[in-house]
């Protein structure tokens, strides 16, 4: 029997007939403007913000390759010794063949994105939209702008290789520890994190191991989680180093992995017999 047009209405999926027949059909509510706009400040809509943020930047970033994050200070402008070493540790990450994503500001991410881009390298700015107006520093080739810190961060960990953190404030901070306490708690296990400046950081380092390590708020091993250097060529070099020897423990536990499924496999074949 066919339906009568009249008395059947479909929605997508969905049947309507009768009296339960909507008044108004899914697209005249979309495009009618009128109503209440208060939902745009609701958890369910900025979950979907949020999800837009993580399609964003899975999108622009899940096809470059051997890639490292560099961090620092938003503040240190040119002219001071950092900011040159912030452009030669670009440079010198370009000239390895890294990409370089930096949070796309001023300062320090600059130096970094500098370096990179002169060397023509890929230089790369992950934003984050601020209470005040900025946009992404001039040596920015590939950027988004991102609404949550969270997001952002996810990104710089999942799409590099390894950290390198020059002297900064807390923003800089921030992003050194959550690195340092994925890789303790065994989160990631892919990347080096590098300190550079030791006059800089030499203060903090001295209190994770004459504090931390001597109260017993983090184990022995974890202070050499973190590498120090002031020589940009050595970053490169600790990198490098770091990712040979983690592909040769991955293949020395491929190996084993496969030497276990072969005993398993022969046994199974015996068994069989
Ligand atoms: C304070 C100023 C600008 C702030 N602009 C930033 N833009 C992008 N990323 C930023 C910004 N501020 C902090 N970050 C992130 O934290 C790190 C730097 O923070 P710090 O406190 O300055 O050390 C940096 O790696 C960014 O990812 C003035 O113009």
């Amino acid at each position: 029997m066919t339906e009568s047009r009249s008395k059947v209405r479909r929605a997508g999926p969905l049947t309507y007939r009768g009296g339960a027949i909507p008044a108004t059909t899914t697209d005249q509510r979309l495009l009618d403007r009128r109503g209440p706009s208060d939902w745009v400040h609701t958890d369910p809509w900025r979950v979907l913000r949020i999800q837009s943020e993580f399609v964003e930047g899975f999108g622009l970033l899940s096809e470059v390759g051997q890639s490292v994050s560099v961090f620092g200070s938003a503040r240190i402008r040119p002219g001071n010794p950092y900011y040159e070493t912030g452009e030669l540790v670009g440079r010198k990450l370009a000239q390895a063949g890294y990409n370089v994503i930096t949070g796309g500001g001023p300062g320090l991410m600059e130096a970094a994105n500098k370096g990179a881009q002169e060397a023509g390298g890929t230089s790369i700015g992950l934003g984050i939209e601020l209470p005040f107006e900025q946009m992404l520093n001039d040596y920015v080739d590939v950027g988004v702008t991102f609404r949550y810190f969270f997001v952002r961060k996810t990104m710089f960990v999942k799409y590099s290789q390894a950290f390198v953190v020059l002297p900064g404030g807390f923003g800089t901070m921030d992003e050194l520890f959550e690195a340092i306490t994925l890789v303790q708690t065994g989160k990631v296990t892919r990347f080096p994190v590098v300190l550079v400046g030791s006059e800089f950081w030499g203060g903090l380092c001295d209190w994770i191991r004459q504090t931390l390590l001597l109260e017993g708020v983090i184990s022995p091993d974890d202070p050499d989680l973190m590498h120090l250097t002031d020589d940009p060529d050595q970053v490169v070099e600790i990198i490098r180093k770091a990712h040979v020897d983690l592909a040769r423990r991955e293949f020395e536990a491929e190996q084993v992995e496969q030497a276990s499924a072969d005993v398993r496999a022969a046994e199974a074949g015996g068994n069989g017999t």
